[in-house]
């Protein structure tokens, strides 16, 4: 399946599903964004950076899950700044949390038949949806098996299946691969090239290899700001032989932060 590319993240209804100008976000005491332009739209984005830099806080955001504590920041075209009433946005969104909790007695379609019912899904569409989501993460065999009996990556799977039951405009996976083997990987890249021809995808990883093979572009940060925003290749054409990493975009990465991983 073909990558999307960057010029064709055209826009839709709005011009962009994600964005963001000068978006400060508050983690605990600290601000985990402080000051971050970000315009996102149709397909897959990498979202990049060492750890603590932010991007957790970033997606739970972009989630609804924590208000913007500054700036200005639009989700599939609303303002949601100063709103109070962010159902019916949060009906286009998918988010899958880093740590996501889940009831381990529930069978998979339990579990993500009550997602779809938290996102008011109406009723008669979500047993169809709960399947074709289950069939596109590959656990259409073990639909009907309770949660604590699955092993760690196809526990991810059905979180990666509840993210999208919804066909959502907006999705949100903060480290989905985590737990994933191999294969598993593989099949999950495609999965997200499918997903992006029609969403806006943003995916935070550690794994510069998945950004590669998956991302039409990747944005990087870096203590809650901006550093990078541009294809694969450009972020790969950053680096030189005399920086540390395995591959050409790994070693773009650490080129652009510096000392900063
Ligand atoms: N609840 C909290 N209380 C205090 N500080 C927090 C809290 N959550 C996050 N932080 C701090 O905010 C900063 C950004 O954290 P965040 O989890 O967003 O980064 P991250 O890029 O997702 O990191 P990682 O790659 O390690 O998951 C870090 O310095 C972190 O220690």
């Amino acid at each position: 399946m073909r990558v999307v590319q960057a010029a064709e993240v055209a826009p839709t209804k709005y011009a962009w599903q994600v964005h963001a100008r000068g978006l400060r976000v508050r983690a605990g005491r600290r601000m985990a964004v402080d000051g971050l332009d970000l315009r996102l739209g149709r397909g897959v984005h990498g979202l990049l950076g060492p750890n603590g830099a932010g991007k957790t806080s970033l997606i739970r955001c972009l989630a609804s899950v924590l208000r913007p504590a500054g700036g200005e920041l639009e989700i599939l075209g609303q303002d949601v700044v100063g709103r109070s009433d962010l159902r019916a946005m949060r009906r286009g969104l998918g988010y899958l949390p880093q740590d996501f909790g889940y009831y381990k007695r529930f069978t998979v379609r339990e579990f993500v038949e009550y997602m779809a019912w938290l996102k008011e899904m109406p009723g008669r569409d979500i047993p169809g949806a709960v399947q074709r989501a289950v069939e596109r993460v590959g656990l259409a065999d073990r639909a009907d098996d309770r949660l604590k009996t699955l092993s760690g990556g196809m526990v991810r799977r059905a979180g990666i299946a509840q993210a999208i039951v919804n066909d959502p405009e907006l999705l949100l996976l903060d480290e989905p691969t985590t737990g994933l083997d191999p294969g598993q990987r593989v099949r999950f890249r495609e999965l997200l090239q499918d997903l992006g021809s029609d969403a806006c995808v943003v995916v935070s990883t550690h794994l510069v290899e998945d950004v590669a093979a998956a991302c039409a572009d990747v944005t990087l940060v870096a203590a809650g700001a901006l550093v990078f925003q541009g294809t694969p290749a450009e972020l790969a054409a950053a680096g030189g032989s005399g920086h540390v990493g395995d591959s050409p975009i790994e070693r773009g990465y650490s080129a652009l932060l510096g000392g900063a991983w």
